[in-house]
């Protein structure tokens, strides 16, 4: 336990070297929710529940009562998930998706621990072609993912592990930037 919480600790005390496109992504996803755009956001295996947790903070609440704001996780569906995985492929379970629902404006966020994930990857890639935005959250050097995206959140780790917990972390960085927008500082 305490040797688990000093490595965390030590990922921790670097993240402020995320300030800057933090301050960028939270800006980005503010600037298309108030302008009635919406956030699309996926994830494999425990970023998939990061990308639901992320769309029920804006679409039920964070911390402070506001109007619902539109977020959705595309790691819910089974039906699409399974669809578009057995007759395409799994790595167009994402991307399928955001061709179908996105719009100019948007923001994609794709959230990849190695940041080579191909479904994410894709998924980024189609956002691109429609217009909408992009943020990464990765880690190990933030992969293909990192340099294909708009804004990269890469945490400076190699510990899929510590990269999930500075994750959720940000995300819920984001999420406070996003209800100060909406309803001013505290
Ligand atoms: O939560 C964990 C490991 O802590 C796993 O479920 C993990 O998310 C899965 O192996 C993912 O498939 C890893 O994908 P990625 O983060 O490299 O995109
Ligand atoms: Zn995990």
């Amino acid at each position: 336990m305490a040797s688990y919480l000093r490595r965390h600790r030590e990922v921790l005390d670097q993240l402020h070297q995320l300030e800057l496109p933090l301050n960028e992504a939270a800006s980005r996803c503010v600037q298309s929710l108030k302008a009635g755009h919406k956030l699309l956001i996926c994830g494999n295996g425990g970023s998939a529940a990061d990308a639901q947790h992320f769309a029920a903070e804006l679409t039920g609440r964070y911390r402070r009562e506001r109007e619902p704001l539109a977020a959705l996780a595309l790691t819910t569906d089974s039906s699409a998930l399974t669809c578009i995985g057995n007759d395409y492929a799994f790595e167009e379970v994402f991307a399928r998706q955001v061709r179908a629902l996105s719009q100019p404006g948007d923001v994609l966020v794709g959230i990849s621990t190695s940041g080579n994930s191909p479904n994410v990857l894709r998924a980024v890639q189609a956002a691109a072609e429609r217009g909408a935005a992009t943020i990464a959250l990765t880690g190990r050097g933030g992969g293909e993912l990192a340099r294909q995206a708009d804004v990269a959140l890469t945490v400076p780790s190699d510990v899929t592990a510590q990269i999930q917990e500075m994750h959720i972390l940000l995300i819920h960085v984001l999420c406070e930037t996003i209800d100060d927008a909406f309803l001013g500082a505290p």
